[in-house]
């Protein structure tokens, strides 16, 4: 399994947002991370399913949407009908996580389930092998820009082999201060999924940089036969 390149939208410049994707779609990303905030359960706020529906029509690209939303049971719905292809949920956010992601898969998408950096991963076990996607933050969810916090990767790397031993076909998705110094961590950690919003939007070469991203995590990947790691790789 290679490593996919996930551009988040949060560090496109929203003034031009159906360009900026036409131009991450040419320059190769696999995914476009749309990040939905709602003010309560993340000190920020972005935008909704309109927008969603809007790029649509405008973009081949899977529509990767992570909602950081409480009660997000309330427009799942809405995300799907808009054109999400992937929906991720946060357990911090959910009350009911397993009837929330049956609801995502019965609505005809792939679904997700997210979480925030201390929150540990046997808090969602039970749903790992129900789920597409687990995608693990390495920042506080709420902002683009922040610092990659590397205490995150051992779960990164327990998320894997769980996964791997039992022979589950979730993506692990990272999602936070994502560079080509950090890609090659997390890729050995067992991330197949890479979401940058500053390293590819911030970068003057849309293309140059999911390259350099696809290139730094490459040779790194887990699937290659990664174990699990030792403690030194996860220092600063
Ligand atoms: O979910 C997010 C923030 O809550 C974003 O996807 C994430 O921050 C990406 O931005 P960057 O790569 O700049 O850290
Ligand atoms: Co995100």
């Amino acid at each position: 399994m290679t490593v996919k390149i996930a551009p988040s939208l949060l560090s496109a410049d929203f003034g031009r947002l159906r360009e900026e994707v036409t131009a991450v779609e040419a320059a190769g990303a696999d995914l476009l991370h749309l990040d939905v905030m709602d003010g309560h359960f993340v000190p920020n706020i972005t935008f909704g399913p309109q927008l969603v529906a809007a790029l649509r029509p405008h973009s081949r690209l899977l529509f990767d949407v992570h909602l950081m939303i409480a009660a997000p049971e309330r427009y799942v719905a809405d995300f799907i009908a808009a054109g999400a292809d992937i929906v991720t949920v946060h357990v911090e956010a959910c009350v009911h996580l397993h009837r929330v992601l049956a609801q995502i898969k019965e609505k005809g998408a792939a679904c997700g389930v997210a979480l925030n950096p201390a929150t540990p991963l046997g808090l969602v076990e039970e749903v790992l092998p129900l789920v597409d996607l687990v995608l693990l933050m390495t920042v506080n969810p709420g902002f683009g820009g922040q610092r990659f916090l590397h205490f995150v990767v051992p779960k990164v790397n327990a998320a894997a082999i769980f996964l791997r031993d039992r022979n589950c076909q979730a993506a692990v998705e990272v999602d936070g201060g994502v560079d080509v110094t950090t890609a090659p961590v997390v890729a050995a950690a067992g991330a197949t999924i890479l979401v940058a919003g500053t390293a590819v939007f911030g970068a003057p070469d849309r293309a140059a940089a999911v390259r350099a991203l696809r290139e730094a995590a490459e040779g790194r990947d887990f699937s290659r036969g990664g174990e699990r790691l030792g403690a030194a790789t996860f220092r600063d």
